[in-house]
């Protein structure tokens, strides 16, 4: 046994070695706050390809906003007409993913994290669909699915084109382009070779959702494919991509983006693998060369979006409004829309946009309206400073009346990033920047740059509503640490000034990948620079500053139909977008259910979790206790550590106390007992639990308890009970040999504890 593994349990030195603050969490919160996600993570891997939530799936979730006082006034005004936060768009079946304190009321909301555990049909997960675990940027199928096709018949029956050292054909209902490749849509054929094994992949897959095919042919081992990923805007939004591959074996290999090793995937004739939509985000992959292999052909499955949907036409340059569909002009419909309809047709400037070259293709037709016109000002290569002293003697800025402005975006600090790390300003397109120490010297004159300029805009226009944007990541961790020192700092000038600071990262990481990398999508990638927002770069901002007046306008949320005026706002966005904010913000004062079953469903699995984990913890104690007992010699830190004792841990925080009293407050009862009779808790819990699980807690299943029963806090806080019939099926140890003493439980029904391998206590 290593010294650092924890004695007790395989969950425990878990803890230990990999998430020691959770642990440590996990003894010091109260009773009804435990960590769910520590009995799925398995490691790190697996930890960092937990799904996002996505913005459909989260109701209010207050983590969303920044904390600055104005983005309280939502959930205030939210709390405000309903007595309590609200949380409306809770979808059945999801995980918790986040701790829960039930430390006050206001908290219970921006506490909560959902995140969607069935995914529709074509977002299913990608270790579900092919029943493997997504532990790799790959899944391998097993097998070799595809080894009765023949290579060669299927390169006769394709007429394919030069793509580099590669022969490609694609097949789709909808044009793909990627790079500068573009490829148009050609019917996936319904008879012949490619059409069988097209057929094989149906049968085999039947959940798998694609609409095309591409094959790729590797004449011999010279031919290979650079390092990349498949993250084109025309790829439908969290779609798999499947490959099967036939004739020569080859080496996929993967790369995470951020750097590290490489991982290999050997792939030979017949076998399929699949890149789940996540791995796109987090890695690269590519067919290194391998001199002496013979043919090889590959045929890639995607799901393709249709047209409407692809962003494709507003890429690059941006299109002219009068290109995009009625909803995707929407931001110009979408400023007027916000307007009061007695705002006077604009005449004169009164938005302003500045920033370094970030806003190049921004279209000044595309972020005005009636009511408003706009001025784009942008400085290619400006740091903060430098956009100061260019603005002060641009002529058109000159032009502009101060006092006409009502916004200005500034985006500023960009290129003081490169500066920051030395890197001279030829070299701001490279990607792989190294790890370095930044000079602190340059950050604090970038800091006074920043707030020189900040300052000279609010003296210039004291009325304007200044709203800074948080500098967009980069794909370097190294530029990365910078910004996000910028971005502290750009967030406390606004917050000392009273500006707004948009956090585009607070958006639920809009222009990030979860591993704080840039997405690429919203960037010009192509030969030009990695750094300049595209045009769907452009009005994903756009639609965010849009969006952060929508939400702190207090006329903008009226509630009108039961429904917040956001959600009619957010619905002429909805093709705007490549994922689509849904959630809609509902007043729900007479739906007890709606609001509190979430609560109480999420509050019963975290108690039954609890309870499980105890037991565990209380056998472990059993099993060092025997071992003590018969004299063996157990490591110093695990003789250390105290037996488990509940009643210390009830009364370690005070969060405890502000959750008893809510929990015993009479109001809370009376729901309790109306969500008892609505019978609806036991529907809200998640499939994946198989098992019925008996009541715990609350005893909301509890056919002894009447509806209109008083609770006591024991109810709420129930004594565990440690003697189910699964432990004593378990238990090799006597009762009267451990050290922690059980209490008999009074309640009738207890949870089921997840059944304990017969372990025997080890012969060391
Ligand atoms: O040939 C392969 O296995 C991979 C092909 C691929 O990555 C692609 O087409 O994007
Ligand atoms: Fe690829």
């Amino acid at each position: 046994m290593s010294e650092s593994t924890c004695f007790k349990c395989n969950m425990c030195a878990f803890l230990v070695k990999e998430n020691e603050k959770l642990r440590d969490q996990l003894f010091e919160l109260s009773i009804s706050t435990v960590l769910r996600h520590e009995f799925t993570l398995l490691d790190k891997e697996t930890q960092t390809s937990t799904p996002n939530p996505t913005v459909e799936h989260v109701g209010v979730n207050t983590s969303n906003f920044d904390d600055s006082g104005e983005n309280q006034n939502l959930v205030q005004k939210l709390d405000a007409s309903s007595n309590t936060s609200l949380y409306d768009n809770y979808q059945e079946n999801t995980n918790i993913q986040t701790v829960i304190s039930f430390d006050n009321h206001d908290t219970i909301v921006s506490k909560l994290n959902f995140v969607h555990s069935t995914e529709s049909e074509t977002q299913t997960n990608c270790s579900q669909m092919f029943n493997q675990p997504y532990d790799k940027p790959y899944t391998l199928i097993a097998g070799e699915p595809f080894s009765e096709f023949n290579v060669n018949k299927l390169t006769e029956a394709t007429k394919f084109t030069a793509i580099g050292q590669r022969l490609v054909k694609y097949y789709g209902e909808f044009s793909y382009s990627y790079g500068n490749n573009k490829h148009p849509p050609c019917p996936i054929p319904v008879e012949g070779y490619l059409a069988e094994i097209v057929e094989k992949v149906r049968q085999e897959y039947p959940f798998y959702q694609f609409n095309s095919v591409l094959v790729t042919k590797y004449a011999d081992g010279h031919s290979h494919l650079p390092m990349h990923s498949d993250d084109e805007l025309d790829i439908a939004d969290n779609s798999h991509i499947l490959t099967v591959s036939l004739g020569a074996s080859r080496t996929v290999n993967f790369q995470r983006k951020m750097g590290g090793d490489t991982v290999s995937l050997p792939i030979k004739h017949g076998q399929v693998f699949v890149m789940s939509a996540e791995s796109q985000n987090d890695y690269r992959h590519g067919i290194p060369r391998d001199f002496g292999k013979k043919l090889r052909v590959s045929l890639t499955f995607r799901n393709i979006n249709p047209p409407s949907k692809n962003i494709d036409s507003i890429t690059k340059d941006g299109p002219a409004i009068d290109q995009l569909s009625p909803s995707q002009a929407s931001v110009a419909e979408f400023l007027d829309s916000l307007s009061a309809p007695s705002q006077p047709t604009a005449t004169c400037i009164d938005t302003l946009f500045i920033s370094s070259s970030m806003f190049r293709h921004l279209k000044e037709t595309e972020l005005q309206s009636k009511h408003h016109k706009s001025k784009v000002l942008f400085y290619p290569g400006a740091t903060a400073g430098e956009i100061n002293n260019r603005l002060k003697s641009d002529p058109s800025f000159k032009r502009i009346n101060a006092t006409d402005i009502k916004k200005i975006y500034l985006l500023c600090g960009t290129n003081n990033v490169d500066h920051i790390l030395g890197i001279p300003k030829t070299h701001h397109s490279c990607i792989d920047v190294d790890q370095r120490n930044f000079d602190k010297f340059k950050l604090e004159k970038s800091f006074v740059e920043i707030e020189n300029l900040v300052s000279f805009l609010k003296a210039w226009s004291p009325e304007a509503n200044l709203n800074i944007i948080n500098i967009l990541p980069r794909e370097n961790i190294a530029r990365n640490n910078v910004i996000n020192e910028l971005n502290g700092f750009l967030y406390n000038v606004c917050r000392k000034n009273g500006h707004s600071f948009i956090n585009t990262e607070l958006s639920r990481c809009m222009f990030s990948t979860r591993m704080g990398l840039r997405k690429c999508q919203f960037f010009h990638v192509n030969g030009s620079d990695n750094v300049h927002l595209n045009g769907a770069g452009i009005i994903k901002l756009g639609i965010i500053t849009i969006l952060k007046d929508a939400f702190l306008s207090p006329a903008n949320i009226s509630v009108s139909d039961e429904k917040l005026i956001v959600s009619n706002l957010l619905e002429k966005l909805k093709y705007s977008l490549s994922f689509n904010w849904e959630f809609e913000l509902s007043p729900c004062t007479n739906t007890v259910d709606e609001i509190f079953n979430p609560i109480f469903t999420t509050m019963m699995l975290l108690i039954e979790e609890k309870n499980a984990l105890e037991s565990l913890i209380k056998k472990k104690d059993k099993e060092i206790s025997v071992f003590k007992s018969l004299g063996i010699n157990l490591p110093k830190k695990s003789k250390l550590s105290a037996p488990y004792d509940q009643s210390t841990l009830k009364n370690i925080t005070a969060s405890t106390r502000s959750t008893q009293e809510i929990l015993s407050n009479a109001q809370f009862k009376e729901v309790v007992c109306k969500s008892y009779e609505s019978e609806h808790v036991t529907n809200t819990r998640s499939p994946t639990k198989k098992k019925k699980l008996a009541p715990v807690g609350i005893t909301f299943e509890d056919s002894q308890s009447q509806p209109n029963q008083v609770f006591t806090d024991d109810d709420i806080f129930p004594t565990v009970n440690h003697t189910s019939k699964d432990d004593h099926v378990s238990e090799e140890i006597e009762e009267d040999e451990v050290s922690t003493k059980v209490e008999e439980d009074s309640h009738p029904a207890q949870p089921a504890l997840p059944v304990m391998k017969k372990k025997k206590p080890r012969r060391l």
